[in-house]
C-alpha cells in the first residue's frame, strides 16, 4: 500500500489529478509483459458530502492480465456518514462507484447531485413530467411484428412469472386491474402495450421460467424476447423485475447476465420489498437479498446498473421509478 494524501477542491479535478499524475505513470512503468498492476485507489469521501479534503490510498496489489478490459481503477468509500440532502436519514450512503449516473449528468454536477430514495440512481436534469395522467390498454401481441409501430419510447417489464409485473403496472398507473394479475404464475402470456399520457408505452411481457408451461412455449418465449430486446428500436429501457423477498433464482441471474452481456439498457426493479419473512427460518431481508444479487451479477456489467426498491402493496418506489423512467425518456426524446 502506498499512501498518498491529497487536498483538492473538487472531485473532477481530483480524478483528473489522480489519472495524470498517479494512474498513468504507474500503468506505463516497468511491468512484466503478460501482466500489469492496476492501482486501486480508495477515496474516502461520501457521495454528495462536502468537497475535499480526500484521503487517497493507492493499492497496487491487484494484478490484471493484459488484454482484459481495463476498468477505471477508482473506488470511492465513505469515511463517515455525511449528511446527504437527497437521501432519507434511514438510508445508507452509497459509494460513488456503485451509483448509476444517468445520461445528462455532467461530472461537474456530481458533487451536488441527489439520488432517488431506495435506489442507486442519480437524478438528472431530465427528471421532469413524471406523473401518469392517462393510461390506456392498446393491444396484446404474440410477435414483435404485431407490436404498435408508431415509435413512441417504450419501457418493458420483464421477470419471472409471479414476480409482480402486472401488479407493478397497476401500481404505476394507480389502477386496480388495468393489467390482469393472478396468484397463479403464467397469467400474462402475450405482450401487452399500455399507452401512457399519449406519449410512451409501458409493456407487460410474459413471465419467464413458468415451470408448468411446456418446454416449447418456454423456448419460444426466449426466442421472442431476445428478438424484442435486440431489435425493438423504440425500447428505451428494460425493467428487469426481481423478487426481493427471496434469494435470486438461477433464471433471474441468467436473464440479468444475458442483458448485461448484450448491453441492453436496463434497470433492476426489486419487487415485494414489503415482504419480510421470518429471520429465524433462515430468511433474509429484502435489502440483504438485493445486496447478494448485485454481487452475483457485477462481473457481467461494464458499469454499475441502476436498481430500485418497490412494492405494489405499499407503493414504495412508485414515484421514484416514474422519475427514472421520465429522465431516460426525456433524454431519449431530445437526443
Ligand atoms: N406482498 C406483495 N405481493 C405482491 C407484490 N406484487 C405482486 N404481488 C403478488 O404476487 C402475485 C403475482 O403478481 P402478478 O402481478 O400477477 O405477477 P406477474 O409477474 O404479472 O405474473 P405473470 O403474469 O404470471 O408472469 C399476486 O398474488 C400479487 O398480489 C408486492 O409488491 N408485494
Ligand atoms: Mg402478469
Amino acid at each position: 500500500m502506498l499512501p498518498h494524501f491529497l487536498r483538492h477542491p473538487n472531485m473532477s479535478q481530483l480524478v483528473f489529478h489522480l489519472h495524470h499524475h498517479i494512474v498513468s505513470p504507474l500503468l506505463h512503468s516497468k511491468h512484466s509483459p503478460t501482466s500489469l498492476y492496476l492501482p486501486h485507489i480508495i477515496i474516502n469521501r461520501t457521495f454528495g458530502g462536502p468537497p475535499g479534503p480526500y484521503r487517497v490510498t493507492l493499492d497496487v496489489s491487484r494484478r490484471v492480465t493484459q488484454g482484459s478490459p481495463v476498468l477505471v481503477p477508482l473506488k470511492y468509500e465513505e469515511e463517515q456518514e455525511t449528511e446527504v440532502a437527497a437521501e432519507s436519514s434511514s438510508e445508507m450512503p452509497i459509494p460513488l462507484d456503485r451509483l448509476f449516473i444517468p445520461p445528462g449528468v455532467e461530472a461537474s454536477q456530481l458533487n451536488t447531485a441527489k439520488r432517488l430514495e431506495g435506489s442507486n440512481i442519480v437524478i438528472s436534469p431530465y427528471a421532469y413530467d413524471a406523473q401518469i395522467e392517462q393510461a390506456e390498454f392498446i393491444k396484446s401481441s404474440s410477435r414483435v411484428e404485431e407490436c404498435p409501430m408508431n415509435g413512441y419510447p417504450e419501457f418493458a417489464l420483464v421477470g419471472r412469472s409471479n414476480v409482480g409485473k402486472s401488479s407493478l403496472v397497476n401500481s404505476l398507473v394507480r389502477r386496480k386491474q388495468l393489467a390482469m394479475t393472478s396468484k397463479k404464475p403464467g397469467k400474462t402470456q402475450l405482450i401487452n402495450h399500455f399507452l401512457i399520457n399519449n406519449s410512451w408505452y409501458l409493456v407487460d411481457l410474459p413471465g419467464y421460467g413458468y415451470a408448468i408451461a411446456p418446454r416449447a412455449v418456454r423456448t419460444e418465449w426466449n426466442a421472442f424476447t431476445k428478438d424484442y430486446f435486440l431489435n425493438r428500436k423504440a425500447l428505451v429501457c428494460v425493467l428487469l423485475l426481481i423478487d426481493a423477498s427471496i434469494p435470486a433464482k438461477e433464471i433471474d441471474i441468467e436473464c440479468a447476465t444475458w442483458l448485461g452481456q448484450n448491453q441492453i439498457p436496463m434497470a433492476f426493479v426489486f419487487t415485494k420489498c414489503d415482504k419480510r419473512k421470518k429471520r429465524k427460518n433462515g430468511n433474509k431481508r429484502p435489502e440483504e437479498n438485493i445486496y447478494d444479487f448485485q454481487n452475483l451479477i457485477r462481473e457481467f456489467y461494464q458499469e454499475t446498473p441502476p436498481w430500485i426498491m418497490t412494492s405494489s402493496v405499499t407503493n414504495q418506489g412508485r414515484d421514484e421509478l416514474l422519475l427514472h423512467i421520465a429522465q431516460l425518456k426525456n433524454y431519449w426524446l431530445t437526443h
